[in-house]
């Protein structure tokens, strides 16, 4: 009798979380908007295994929906998520209505993993005061600063490429942006020698890229934490893993630690933020502030500038024309500063902009931007609004092969970006770095990073594309960053 009454009250929750759920999945339905069906437990998002690259998966509902509304309703599991398909929205949810979507709306727990609490992941007031705190940390004043060590670096990577080439050994392209910049994020954020591009064996290499291969979670599992983030922080959840979190607060520790003790200054950024710690105004950064915006322009600078130098090394190879009209262009721009590298060298480099603009189009390491309404949002001129809490993915891959602005999107044409074709499209149909308050804080920094590493891997060597490279590409993301399943290898060569 008792198993009988247990049977039945389970079968009754069970029929009750049914209904629940499908309940849930008939949101948009309800709001009369136009959506995807969902399935029944990942709602829309069991093309995540398939296509393995969220880009590629909004693009299916952007290019399905767009001209039928203002966007499109889908859902990450039971979440639901608006998709803009109309530009005249992604511009005002970027940028002209900003206060309705100021949040991300994505999992952190300061209290167990500080390293979570970066300013991509915080929401509100507290991303404001942060925001307002290392904007001067990016000025161009402090980059200008920064150049000569990574100009440094560029010296050792130009040496590795020269060890390598000639000898028919193919070049594995990720691993050698991977080391490159994380040499520079290892100078110019923690102050370190890190020299992973001649040893990447070190625990900086080692266990910087493994928060990306290695993750805590997998994507799915995170999106689901997302969308229960004040479950996830009761349970105490972290988003990386103890060994990370140990490296990174041990290593920022001892190196505040030593400039404090030992007065040490140096150019970088952890000096802008220690000055930032010891400040006594409101702009005070406590340590676990400085560790995890220190870890952040890891987080978010490392991947994604290493992404953008490899997806720009293979179009290039794919594409000689292209690949000299760069170089003869670099030379040009070198030759009429006197042969130096210097900071306005760089900034003349126009056509280097353009190749790194086309790439950056054509391969946006970020496939997809996130937003969260933070009050009911009625979308201007229509009868639809995007209620409160609602989750918003910005299509950005979509948008960037998206043939109304670019016409031939899959061809690398890095005249997509001179000027009259700039002026000819709307600015938000190109957002590798995002828009609005919340645009990328590293951009500038990202753009000369990926510069430098490509005048020094042009300058001496030339790249041609190794049968090794399976195509076409087959993208995947991890963390939200674009990958090419398998790699990318390139052949390189001296030049004679
Ligand atoms: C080519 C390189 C890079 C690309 C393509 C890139 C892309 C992006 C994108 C798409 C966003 C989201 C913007 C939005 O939601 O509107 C973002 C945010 C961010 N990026 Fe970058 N990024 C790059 C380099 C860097 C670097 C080098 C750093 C650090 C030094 C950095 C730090 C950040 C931070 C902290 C945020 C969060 C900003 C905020 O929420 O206020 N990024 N980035």
């Amino acid at each position: 009798m008792a198993f009988l009454v247990l049977l039945v009250g389970l079968l009754t929750a069970a029929l009750m979380l049914v209904l629940w759920m499908q309940k849930k999945l008939v949101y948009w339905k309800n709001l009369g908007v136009p959506y995807a069906e969902p399935d029944f437990l990942y709602g829309n998002l069991k093309g995540v295994s398939e296509f393995h690259h969220e880009g590629l998966l909004t693009q299916k509902f952007y290019k399905e929906y767009k001209g039928k509304g203002p966007f499109v309703g889908v859902y990450f599991f039971l979440k639901p998520v608006a998709i803009p398909t109309d530009i005249e929205l992604v511009k005002n949810i970027l940028i002209k209505d900003f206060n309705f979507f100021h949040d991300r709306g994505l999992f952190y727990n300061e209290r167990d993993d500080p390293l979570s609490a970066s300013l991509f992941n915080l929401p509100g007031f507290e991303w404001k005061q942060m925001r307002n705190k290392l904007s001067p940390t990016m000025a161009s004043g402090k980059l200008k600063m920064m150049l000569p060590a990574m100009l440094e670096i560029a010296t050792k990577f130009e040496r590795k490429i020269d060890e390598i080439c000639g000898g028919g050994v193919e070049l594995d392209i990720k691993n050698l942006m991977a080391r490159f910049t994380l040499d520079i994020i290892g100078t110019c954020a923690f102050g370190l020698e890190t020299n992973s591009l001649d040893d990447d064996t070190n625990d900086f290499f080692r266990i910087g890229i493994s928060v990306f291969n290695n993750p805590k979670y997998g994507a799915k599992f995170m999106f689901l934490l997302h969308g229960f983030r004040k479950y996830g922080r009761i349970l105490r959840l972290k988003t990386f893993r103890d060994e990370v979190i140990k490296f990174y607060t041990d290593i920022v520790r001892k190196i505040v630690d030593y400039r404090l003790t030992n007065r040490i200054e140096r150019n970088d950024f952890m000096q802008l933020l220690i000055k930032l710690h010891t400040s006594d105004g409101e702009d005070n950064l406590s340590f676990n502030d400085l560790l995890a915006q220190a870890f952040s322009f890891h987080a978010a600078g490392f991947e994604t500038s290493s992404t953008t130098l490899q997806f720009c090394f293979y179009e290039l190879a794919c594409n000689p024309e292209i690949q000299d009209k760069t170089r003869n262009h670099i030379n040009e721009v070198l030759e009429k500063h006197n042969g130096e590298l210097s900071y306005e060298a760089f900034l003349d480099m126009k056509y280097l902009d353009q190749v790194i603009n086309e790439t950056l189009r054509k391969h946006p390491p970020v496939g997809a931007l996130l937003r969260e309404t933070s009050k009911d949002y009625k979308i201007p001129d229509t009868q639809f609004t995007i209620e409160k809490d609602t989750t918003v993915f910005i299509p950005i891959y979509a948008i960037h092969h998206d043939p109304e602005f670019y016409p031939n999107p899959s061809k690398f044409n890095p005249d997509n970006f001179i000027e009259e074709s700039i002026r000819s499209r709307p600015s938000v149909a190109f957002l590798p770095f995002g828009e609005g308050p919340r645009i990328c804080i590293g951009a500038r920094f990202g753009m000369m990073q990926v510069k430098i590493g490509l005048i020094a891997g042009l300058r001496k060597f030339r790249y041609t594309l190794s049968p090794r490279t399976k195509q076409p590409l087959k993208l995947l993301t991890k963390f939200f960053i674009t990958h090419a399943e398998g790699g990318i290898w390139l052949n390189v060569d001296p030049l004679s």
